[in-house]
């Protein structure tokens, strides 16, 4: 079994939760409301600039050019169409592009900050297989569904799933797979402890989105 295998089956129940989740069923069956979007975007918009630093830092962290190339790409990708996106949907929504953060978000920043500031690219790897990974897993499903919906909830599909981004998710988990070989009992048992908040992280921002984040005007 593989490294990132390993760690998924011990949180297989969070996981399960994560990826089949009450908020991302009605966002695929067009039932969603726009509220319960437009607090999502404003709360995730957030999450994704802790996101780009991280994905930053792994970036320099990676220990060859050709072991780099794909995080710059997908970095590239965030900050173009994903970022365009946000805006966009913020914006059809009709709610402003910032909002005081949830708690659920500033849980998230702070796992995201302390992973950064670790300088270890496995720490940093953990967080990131599991919010790409979570987000393929609950999207693929749908990924024929894009088309009939309004673009808001459609594209969100569209940017995680199909050929492109199982691609991203392979090459870091083949990261995190390769790294975790290298590394002694205690490292390991970081990458255990941080891989598993992350994905506790992940459920509980479905969690607080399927309740209903206050939507900032
Ligand atoms: C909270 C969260 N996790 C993962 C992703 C995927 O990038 C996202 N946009 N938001």
């Amino acid at each position: 079994m593989s490294a990132t295998h390993h760690l998924q089956s011990l949180v297989a129940k969070d996981w399960h939760a994560a990826t089949h989740h009450a908020f991302t069923n009605a966002l695929a069956d067009g039932t969603l409301s726009r509220a319960k979007m437009a607090g999502y975007l404003q709360q995730d918009y957030q999450f994704i600039e802790g996101f780009v630093r991280l994905l930053s830092s792994a970036v320099a962290h990676a220990p060859s050019l050709a072991d780099a190339v794909p995080g710059a790409r997908f970095l590239g990708q965030i900050c173009g169409a994903e970022n365009t996106y946000f805006l966009r949907s913020l914006q059809a929504l009709d709610v402003s592009q910032t909002a005081p953060p949830a708690p659920e978000t500033t849980a998230f920043q702070q796992l995201m900050d302390q992973a950064r500031h670790s300088g270890r690219y496995e720490i940093m790897l953990s967080v990131l297989v599991v919010a790409e990974w979570i987000y393929l897993d609950w999207a693929t499903p749908f990924e024929n569904r894009a088309d009939e919906l309004p673009f808001w909830l459609g594209e969100w599909i569209s940017l995680h799933s199909g050929k492109d981004f199982s691609q991203v998710v392979a090459y870091l988990r083949d990261q995190l797979d390769h790294v975790w070989e290298t590394l002694d009992n205690d490292a390991r048992a970081q990458v255990t402890a941080t891989f598993t908040q992350a994905v506790r992280l992940e459920r509980a921002f479905f969690d607080a989105s399927w309740a209903g984040f206050a939507v900032a005007k």
